[in-house]
Formats: C-alpha cells, sequence, structure tokens
C-alpha cells in the first residue's frame, strides 16, 4: 500500500485588482499572491478498490464529493482510468489548520496537494504546468497552490508569472471562527455596485492598466522593502466586503493603529484581515494586543510569515 503526505500552505493576496467581468460569469484580476507557512497536512493512501473517500478533522469542512480535494481525486480518475485501474483508489485524510471559508484559498490548496499527490501515487510524471492546468479547472486559485512563493496573477487567477522570492516578511492573520463571505456574492456585488467603471475599450487597455496599477507593489517586491510593499497593499474587494461586514473592518481599523503594522488588508474575499509587521517580536505583540482588545474566543489569530514554495511533499 502506498502513501503520501503532503504540507499544503496557504495564501494572502497582496494585491487584488478587478479589471472587468468576463463572458464566462467570472472576472478578469490583477493579483499578487503570496504564500504563506500556515498549512494543512494531507495525507493520501492507496485504496484496494477504485473508490474516493475523505476524512477531515475540522466539522466545517464537507467530507463528501462537494470537498475541493475530493473534487480533484475524481478529475485525476477521470482523466487516468488506466493508472486508477492499475493503482487504486485513495482515501485523502486532510488534517486542517487553515481557517475554513477565509479567503486563504484552503480548498484550493487542498486540491493542489490531491493533484500532485496522485500524481506520485500513480507514477504518472506530469509536469508543474500540467498540474497547473488541471488545478485551473478546478478551481481559480488552484494554480497558484502549485506554484506558490510570489506571483502575479491574471486572467480569472489561473495566469501565473513568478516573481523572486521575498525575504521573509512576518504576518498576523486574524479571522472570525462565525463568520463566512462567500466569493461569488462578493464578486458579485462588485459588479452590480462597481461594474460600470469597468474598462471596456480593449482588453489591451485593460491589461495596461492593471500594469500601471500594480507597477508600484512590483517594485517594492523586486526591491525587497516590507515597508513600500505594506503601503501599496491593494484589494478591490475591500469595498463591498468592509462596509457588509462591520467586524471585518474594525479588524482592518485595530491592525492600523497597532505599533509594528506596516500595512494591513483583507485577503481575498476575506473574511481574513492580515497584517505585515516587522518582525517574529512585534508580530507576537500585535496578536496579544488584538487579543487584549477582543477576547472573544470567536475571533483566531494565526501568526504565519511568507514562505517561497507551494505544496510540498512531507
Ligand atoms: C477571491 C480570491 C482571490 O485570490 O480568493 P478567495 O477569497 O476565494 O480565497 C479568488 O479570486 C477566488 O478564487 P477561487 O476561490 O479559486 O474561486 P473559484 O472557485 O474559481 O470561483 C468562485 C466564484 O467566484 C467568482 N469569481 C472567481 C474568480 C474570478 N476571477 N472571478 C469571479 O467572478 C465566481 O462567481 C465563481 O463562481
Ligand atoms: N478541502 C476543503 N477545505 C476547506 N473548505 C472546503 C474544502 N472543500 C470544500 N470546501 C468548502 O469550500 C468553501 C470555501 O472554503 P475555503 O476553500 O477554505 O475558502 P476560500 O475559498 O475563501 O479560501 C467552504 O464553504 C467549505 O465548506
Amino acid at each position: 500500500m502506498r502513501s503520501y503526505t503532503l504540507i499544503a500552505p496557504a495564501k494572502i493576496n497582496l494585491y487584488l485588482e478587478i479589471i472587468s467581468d468576463r463572458p464566462d460569469g467570472y472576472h478578469e484580476l490583477a493579483m499578487i499572491l503570496q504564500s504563506v507557512d500556515l498549512a494543512d497536512e494531507i495525507y493520501l493512501q492507496s485504496l484496494d478498490t477504485e473508490s474516493i473517500c475523505v476524512k477531515c478533522n475540522h466539522p466545517q469542512v464537507p467530507t463528501d464529493q462537494s470537498n475541493l480535494a475530493y473534487r480533484a481525486a475524481a478529475l485525476m480518475a477521470t482523466k487516468f482510468p488506466q493508472a486508477l485501474a492499475e493503482y487504486g483508489g485513495v482515501e485523502i485524510t486532510i488534517n486542517k489548520h487553515i481557517p475554513v471559508a477565509a479567503g486563504l484559498a484552503g480548498g484550493s490548496t487542498n486540491a493542489a496537494a490531491v493533484l500532485m499527490g496522485i500524481d506520485l501515487l500513480w507514477n504518472l510524471g506530469l509536469t508543474k504546468s500540467e498540474l497547473e492546468e488541471l488545478g485551473a479547472t478546478l478551481g481559480s486559485d488552484v494554480p497558484f497552490c502549485i506554484a506558490g512563493g510570489t506571483v502575479i496573477a491574471t486572467g480569472r487567477g489561473e495566469k501565473l508569472s513568478p516573481l523572486p522570492n521575498l525575504d521573509t516578511i512576518y504576518i498576523v492573520l486574524a479571522k472570525y471562527r462565525s463568520l463566512e463571505v462567500s466569493t461569488a456574492w462578493a464578486y458579485k456585488t462588485y459588479r452590480q455596485e462597481f461594474g460600470n467603471s469597468y474598462l471596456r475599450d480593449s482588453e489591451n487597455l485593460a491589461a495596461r492598466a492593471a500594469a500601471v496599477h500594480s507597477e508600484a507593489i512590483v517594485k517594492a517586491i523586486l526591491n525587497q522593502d516590507p515597508g513600500k510593499i505594506a503601503a501599496k497593499l491593494h484589494n478591490d474587494l475591500e469595498r463591498v466586503v468592509l462596509p457588509a461586514y462591520p467586524q471585518v473592518l474594525q479588524l482592518r481599523e485595530l491592525f492600523a493603529s497597532f505599533t509594528g503594522v506596516l500595512g494591513t488588508m483583507m485577503s481575498g474575499s476575506g473574511p481574513t484581515v492580515f497584517a505585515l509587521v516587522e518582525s517574529e517580536e512585534q508580530a507576537e505583540a500585535v496578536k496579544l494586543q488584538m487579543r487584549a482588545v477582543i477576547p472573544d474566543q470567536d475571533l483566531e489569530l494565526f501568526v504565519t510569515r511568507t514562505i517561497t514554495q507551494g505544496v510540498q511533499v512531507a
């Protein structure tokens, strides 16, 4: 019986600009995605039968066919039926550490780990770009979770251009356990409220505008300048999520008021808010400050840091 354990890291969005809507219902984006060391462990074990089964220690995560990890395995089974017959199905055990429905790509990174793990279990020898292409059919953030590091993502988030590795930056994450924001709702509301400001002249114009806006943060990343990176954080989805979720706005304002915080932003469609911090010591101090102001145990707080890789075999 063969088995693999994979480490599946979360991401944050250092930059998220919505360029336009698309005929397929998605949005054209310009993003900078960053892997962080808060990660789930994914344990894969071959089965004698051709079935797929998912186990997870987190009550909010479904273990049926709606689990993104299950869907990743089902996709591999459909694409490679001979390998499924030869090597058997797979049992997927997810040890969740990443908060669920948080804007941290928890499900996407689990799916990425399953694609990479099954590639190994079934001796398929797929390239990273082949795996990323398969991943894009499961979710917009899945290709990035395979690539990892610091990456410019365009299209609906699946077209990736790597940036140089960032030196370690410490990060504090804050998320109310019971608060969920639907990604589809966030984009739909943005389209309803701000859609008339999209650039529609031509794809090129839209791409050029995105390049101009994100230029400053890309430069700061190339210069390894955490202060400037923090000053240029941006997320268009804050325009719809912050007014609708005052608790998220409060976290954002509190982080901004703490000593040692270089910059703060909501990640993805939220509701996680992150703060870039000067040092590990400052990060622990910022976490303590937040806990002192909000003792409510529904608020989850994590100290994490930037990393240079996506999913890895343990
Ligand atoms: C907002 C972001 C930012 O990184 O992340 P999360 O907050 O989910 O982590 C991503 O754009 C989310 O990526 P992901 O969670 O993989 O999205 P998908 O499953 O592909 O899409 C979920 C829904 O979001 C909307 N969507 C997503 C991506 C995109 N470029 N345009 C969209 O309009 C669509 O309504 C889609 O049905
Ligand atoms: N493997 C998985 N891990 C986490 N959530 C999952 C998974 N598979 C499906 N889901 C569902 O996907 C939804 C989004 O969760 P998640 O991927 O953690 O958030 P986000 O896309 O905001 O980063 C949740 O409602 C959850 O029930």
